[in-house]
């Protein structure tokens, strides 16, 4: 059974689809579940933390934690879910966190690769890509929190951990012996390249039996198509209800998406954080505003803005402290929406979908249908009757928002 520690809640619900989508039975929980918990048959579970841009120490303690409760709860390979752009400062979370999990494993060589061609993330002689640009000169160089600057991952990495860090290029994974390239690796953590989801599935076929690996949605895909199961998604929407769109992310793809709600002409309301620094305040006018919209409005509340306006608030306010005023205005006003009966709510932004998952007390959901490729509806445990649609910064058509609220 694979348990996977996923660093992000949107990431979580990234993973959870690559499960999914080769029929894995898969559970999706927001935080660590209780040891009580009762689990239906499964094959495959995620744990979605907040870990990403926590302090490293927090991120640390909060996987361990996940790790002990997946190994108890029958795990027999763990997955450690990073972002495909490989999202991290050059203290970590990913270096710290990984050298943690594999410490408490016992664990040598960590294989591992952010590659996820159905996102268009690729890696090639060690070097992550973007579509065709390399990671440093994609939309991410100049990613809101966490910018990235370099595009070599042994050297993101090296600059997050004192261990060795290797790479196997694309020539050896397509015609090597993986295993024994595996066995006689000195490093402890090992690069694939892959560039197609072909490259995966043969990485994926030799890493099955590892206890541990590590990287974005499409490996572990791979993995999952070495050992798949029998579900498949469903394709049943049957979603209604009031629908809402709240979105902090401030991604390059998240902008044109939000562009498009207002150009769609859907009600649209933006939460600044300049103007007030008190979350009750600011959620107190959003919802007043939401108040007054007619029946049946899908509208937009967003604090999403372009690098220039955004550079101007963290000047004002500190990145962090903006940052947390945001995620706890989102928090209460996706409260808010639930209580005057939203019933299709999404969110922009792994920041921002751990802080209103966490406030409206979700503990975990079932994957329904995909909205987009690794942005699925999510049917939470504790409100069936809610949808909620995750969605990573960089994801999803530019329409996913108009079409998802429709
Ligand atoms: N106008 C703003 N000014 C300053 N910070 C903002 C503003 N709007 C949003 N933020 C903050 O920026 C961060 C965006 O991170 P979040 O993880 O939600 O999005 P993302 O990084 O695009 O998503 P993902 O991790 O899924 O790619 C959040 O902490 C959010 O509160
Ligand atoms: O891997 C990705 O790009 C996403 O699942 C993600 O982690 C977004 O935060």
């Amino acid at each position: 059974m694979i348990g996977t520690i996923a660093d992000d809640f949107t990431g979580g619900a990234d993973v959870a689809v690559a499960f999914r989508s080769e029929g894995l039975r898969t559970l999706l929980f927001f935080g660590v579940p209780p040891s009580s918990a009762e689990l239906p048959e499964h094959d495959a579970i995620v744990i979605a933390l907040k870990s990403r841009m926590a302090p490293a120490s927090e991120a640390v303690a909060q996987s361990l934690e996940a790790l002990e409760w997946l190994r108890r709860h029958g795990s027999d390979q763990i997955y450690v879910k990073y972002c495909s752009t490989f999202d991290s400062t050059p203290a970590g979370n990913i270096g710290p966190l990984l050298d943690a999990v594999a410490d408490a494993m016992s664990v040598d060589v960590v294989p591992m690769t952010p590659s996820s061609p159905e996102h268009h993330r690729t890696q090639y002689q060690g070097y992550l890509f973007v579509g065709s640009l390399l990671l440093a000169e994609s939309h991410m160089r100049d990613h809101p929190v966490n910018p990235m600057r370099e595009s070599s991952l042994p050297r993101l990495l090296r600059a997050q951990t004192d261990r060795d860090v290797g790479v196997v290029e694309l020539d050896s994974v397509r015609h090597g012996d993986l295993g024994s390239i595996l066995e006689h690796c000195t490093a402890r953590y090992l690069f694939l390249d892959a560039v197609d989801s072909e490259d995966l599935r043969v990485l994926g076929k030799a890493l099955r039996e590892r206890a541990l690996v590590a990287g974005a949605a499409g490996l572990a895909r791979g993995i999952a198509a070495a050992k798949p199961g029998t579900l498949s998604l469903s394709t049943n929407p049957s979603l209604a209800g009031r629908a809402a769109v709240l979105s902090g992310s401030c991604s390059a793809r998240t902008l044109e998406q939000v562009a498009a709600m207002i150009r769609a002409s859907r009600p649209a309301y933006r939460i600044d954080p300049v103007t007030h620094t008190d979350p009750e305040v600011l959620a107190a006018a959003a919802l007043t505003w939401y108040d007054g919209l007619p029946d049946g409005a899908a509208p937009l509340i967003y604090s999403s803005m372009g690098p220039v306006d955004l550079q101007r608030t963290q000047e004002v306010l500190g990145v962090q402290e903006a940052s947390g005023i945001l995620e706890a205005t989102c928090a209460l006003v996706a409260t808010g929406l639930v209580s005057r009966g939203v019933r299709r709510l999404v969110v922009t932004g792994g920041e921002t979908s751990g802080a209103v998952v966490s406030a409206l007390g979700i503990s975990g959901g079932t994957i329904g249908e995909l909205a987009d490729a690794g942005v699925p509806w999510i049917h939470p445990v504790e409100m069936p009757d809610l949808a909620l649609l995750l969605k990573s910064g960089n994801f999803g058509a530019v329409e996913l928002l108009v079409e998802a609220t429709r």
